[in-house]
């Protein structure tokens, strides 16, 4: 049976994974060890199988060793280049560092002399991008959260044992959990089914939101009215992993709550991230109070999540009314499979399903206010689709709010949360001229291009129409590289979550501009990047409740 599922699977490539398993298929069968060889060789990974072969042109390439980038000084490397007062790259924000990159070496650069860091090369060309993931087989590695992996695998292995999700996972393992995940998760009829719920969720959002109008004279939001927005991202996002709501927009939700904690803990997280991951640290030898903190802040948000998850798991067994598939809840279908794929995916969920889906809507709110014009076609558009402002945002809204799916790519693409997509070539490549050997670990730098007049003209402007079908000539999205703007990442390895953040950021952007004007009336907004990029000044924004 399974050597079958790969025979065929090897004609489609990565498509595998999405279309032609099914949960039968991986847990039917037990991979033998000719099955997976023969699989990986089909592919071009290397994993289990030697790939040697040379890419074309690699004789002709220049040597790893002259890639351009920081010079390493003898025995202290580059290390020096983060020191206070000394170093030029000292508390330097990710998206900064890549543009001084990019502007001093051009498309191609190389960080190295990092002690227990392996190097990282920083590609800024969209077809270097698209020979990176075309080559990226069926198990891309992103190599990239080692401290997560070291949480998950050492620390609390007994939590975690043989499941650690897909985030932090590779290989084999990763392949297996995320084939068995993937029907669940990436088919469109999931979020279909979550649409009336994610209305709900909003809809006590746009209540707490009124109020706060109400509250102030001019409608002013609060200073912390994005922390607003992250609580109805976590209320959504524990809705389709824990099948409950937690109460996150209680108006009376204390700053001490147990959301509240989770909320804080998993924005500290990823600052915590950065400073032990992508600053030179020394935790892999010496566990630093910065990794203990990160500890600790992980393990607020394990415990936490257990509880909610041995709650919902125990609510779901007690539950004995017979189910179709279709009528079952993601966290039912997930405990189908088996409890530990159902726990550890629904930590992985939660864990990247608040800071991401909020910042992104405070970003596209914050957009919409600044420019009058797409604010003003977007509730056009909307007005149609939706005749009363209560309306619900159904599947037809969706499905023909073209307008709407323009303003989240364009927020997308000046306010992504990654930077870029990171890899590991998987095999000898050549980039920009360059011989990449098998095992480098590669950025690709996708927001500087994404914000220059280069590859999106008037960059620095929010104007969604570049997406839109209708729209042609040089404005049009069409004429830039399709892998510039990934903000989801790419390939087999891309977002698990990209359709029902899509969703529950349509719904609410949609209902918010159906139901207020939004204004701005401070400075520009600030951004920052540790290493998620995103709004970082209050998102202050001036709301007026419309008349109909
Ligand atoms: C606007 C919202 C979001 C954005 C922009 C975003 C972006 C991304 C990106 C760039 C990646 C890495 C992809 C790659 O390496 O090719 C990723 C991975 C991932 N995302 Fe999201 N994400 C969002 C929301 C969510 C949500 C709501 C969930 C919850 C289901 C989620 C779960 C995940 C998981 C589990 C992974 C790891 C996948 C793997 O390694 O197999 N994300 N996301």
């Amino acid at each position: 049976m399974l050597n079958r599922t790969l025979t065929v699977s090897c004609n489609v490539g990565v498509r595998f994974i999405s279309t032609a398993n099914t949960t039968k298929n991986v847990d039917s069968a037990t991979i033998t060890a000719e099955a997976k060889e023969a699989y990986y060789k089909n592919l071009g990974t290397n994993f289990g199988v030697e790939d040697n072969t040379k890419p074309a042109g690699w004789d002709e390439a220049l040597p790893y060793k002259s890639i351009p980038g920081p010079k390493a000084l003898p025995i202290i490397g580059n290390v020096w280049r983060f020191f206070p007062y000394v170093g030029d790259l000292h508390n330097i924000d990710v998206l900064e560092m890549h543009r001084r990159f990019y502007k001093q070496y051009g498309k191609i650069a190389k960080l190295g002399g990092i002690p227990t860091f392996p190097d990282t090369v920083f590609i800024f060309s969209p077809e270097d991008f698209e020979v990176l993931h075309r080559n990226e087989g069926a198990f891309p590695i992103r190599d990239a959260l080692k401290a997560f992996q070291h949480y998950r695998t050492v620390v609390r292995k007994d939590i975690f044992k043989d499941v650690g999700g897909v985030t932090t996972v590779h290989g084999i393992d990763w392949y297996n959990f995320r084939s068995k995940v993937n029907p669940i998760l990436m088919q469109p009829r999931t979020a279909q089914q979550y649409a009336d719920s994610m209305n709900v969720i909003a809809n006590d959002f746009l209540a707490n939101v009124k109020r706060f109008t109400k509250s102030h004279p001019t409608g002013e939001m609060p200073e912390d009215f994005l922390n607003h927005i992250y609580r109805w991202a976590l209320e959504s996002i524990a809705y389709i992993a824990l099948d409950r709501r937690l109460g996150c927009l209680d108006p009376n939700l204390r700053r001490d709550s147990e959301p509240q904690k989770i909320i804080d803990s998993a924005i500290r997280m990823f600052y915590l991230y950065y400073k032990i991951e992508v600053l030179p640290t020394l935790w892999k030898v010496y566990k630093t109070k910065t990794f203990r903190e990160f500890i600790d802040v992980l393990d607020t948000m394990t415990f936490t999540f257990l509880k909610y998850i041995n709650e919902a798991t125990e609510r779901i067994k007690k539950d004995k009314t017979p189910k179709e598939e279709h009528q079952m809840s993601v966290f039912q279908r997930l405990l189908k499979i088996d409890q530990k794929v159902a726990m550890a995916m629904a930590m992985d969920m939660l864990t990247a399903g608040v800071d991401t889906t909020g910042r992104t809507t405070g970003a596209a709110l914050y957009f919409l206010a600044k420019n009058t014009e797409a604010q003003n076609a977007l509730r056009k558009e909307l007005r149609s689709l939706m005749p009363n402002k209560d309306s619900p945002v159904t599947k037809e809204v969706l499905t023909n709010a073209s307008y709407l799916r323009a303003v989240i790519k364009e927020t997308t693409r000046i306010a992504p949360i990654s930077v870029g997509n990171f890899r590991q070539a998987i095999k000898d490549m050549v980039l920009c001229g360059y011989q990449i050997p098998k095992g480098t670990n590669l950025l690709t730098c996708n927001l500087v291009l994404c914000h220059s007049d280069e590859y999106f003209p008037e960059a620095s402007q929010f104007i969604p129409e570049r997406w839109l079908r209708s729209t042609t000539g040089e404005m049009s999205h069409k004429n830039t590289h399709p892998f510039v703007h990934l903000p989801f990442g790419f390939g087999p390895r891309s977002c698990i979550g990209k359709r029902l953040a899509n969703l529950e950021l349509e719904i609410v952007v949609a209902k918010m501009v159906r139901n207020f004007n939004l204004e701005w009336h401070h400075e520009d907004m600030k951004y920052v990047c540790y290493p998620l990029y995103g709004i970082a000044s209050p998102l202050k924004l001036q709301l007026t409740e419309l008349e109909d």
